[in-house]
């Protein structure tokens, strides 16, 4: 099948830079996704938009290339419930990548299983509304108690706005929980303002929340972009981000988010981003933590 593009689709940037910042040895990138390719893996019919292709092949050159190690692989939402996509590149990782699914209460325990098999470790619940319709809150659920015996774990999207209605049901959730963007904060308000204090707070008092501190290219509205060699890009989200790797070191995850779906501004440089990363976990005991420890002990705690 072919596919057309949504309207001012931005591509991922081809022939990123080589960081200057060399990540830690064993570093993964967990927060990543793959877009079909859709002649081989079609997008889904009830899909928002319609991206470029981003293969499996162009994920670990990308991985290669900025030095990383591992990839977690996220079902992104152009794919629905068709987790076949992602659950190709973990398998063709040989090991080296583990997932993150979007099910349906429909999905059968097999199903789950060969997920599993494939290295898929969690699923995602997203309630960003440019992105996803409305699932009820009682079939996530069920799909957390189900998920849950696997050992997996649940990664949520939303917004700050969002999160005092999301609160009850994020907090009754069995499992660990992973925020996608640090619950993507405005930048523009004040760091120690209600909103992001709630964020903190909601971290500080449920020791099952972890958070991505990814994304500075979507949050950022004052940049600079992390395009053409700049060293110090996304000033703006460095303090938020700062804070919850200094606070929480220890459930902290860090992924690039190529192919970075939806960008409307500019497409960063994936090695420029790498190079964001001193400026928010400042010493090589954090960037440790970030990079390697905190997401093997959540993804690969056999090898631990
Ligand atoms: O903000 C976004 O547009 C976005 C979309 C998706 C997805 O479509 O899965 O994933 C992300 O991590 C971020």
């Amino acid at each position: 099948m072919s596919f057309q593009k949504t309207a001012g689709w931005l591509d991922w940037y081809a022939g990123p830079a080589k960081p200057t910042f060399i990540v830690p040895p064993g570093s993964v990138d967990a927060h990543c996704h793959v877009f079909g390719p859709g002649a081989e893996f079609p997008f889904a019919p009830e899909r928002k938009y319609t991206p470029c292709d981003a293969s499996k092949q162009q994920l670990f050159a990308l991985r290669d290339q900025l030095g990383f190690a591992r990839n977690v692989i996220v079902q992104a939402t152009c794919h629905g419930a068709d987790n076949r996509a992602m659950a190709d590149a973990c398998r063709a990782s040989e090991g080296k990548a583990r997932g993150i699914a979007t099910v349906r209460r429909s999905v059968s325990d097999d199903e789950l299983q060969a997920l599993h098999d494939a290295g898929v470790r969690g699923v995602r619940f997203n309630f960003v509304k440019r992105l996803v319709d409305f699932t009820p809150k009682d079939e996530l659920l069920e799909i957390a108690g189900r998920i849950a015996k696997l050992g997996w774990h649940v990664v949520i999207y939303f917004e700050a706005q969002d999160l005092p209605e999301l609160w009850d049901f994020f907090t009754a959730l069995p499992t660990t929980i992973v925020v996608d963007h640090m619950g993507r904060p405005d930048v523009t308000k004040p760091i120690d303002g209600p909103e992001f204090e709630l964020f903190v707070k909601f971290m500080r008092e449920h020791p099952n929340v972890w958070s991505k501190v990814s994304c500075p290219e979507r949050l950022s509205v004052a940049g600079p972009p992390a395009l053409n060699g700049e060293q110090a890009a996304y000033r703006d989200v460095v303090p938020f981000a700062r804070r919850i790797v200094e606070t929480f070191p220890d459930r902290v995850l860090w992924g690039t988010d190529w192919p970075h779906p939806n960008l409307k501004d500019h497409m960063p440089d994936d090695g420029l981003l790498v190079d964001f990363i001193p400026h928010i976990a400042t010493t090589p005991e954090l960037q440790k933590k970030l990079l390697v420890t905190n997401p093997m002990r959540l993804y690969w705690p056999e090898e631990v």
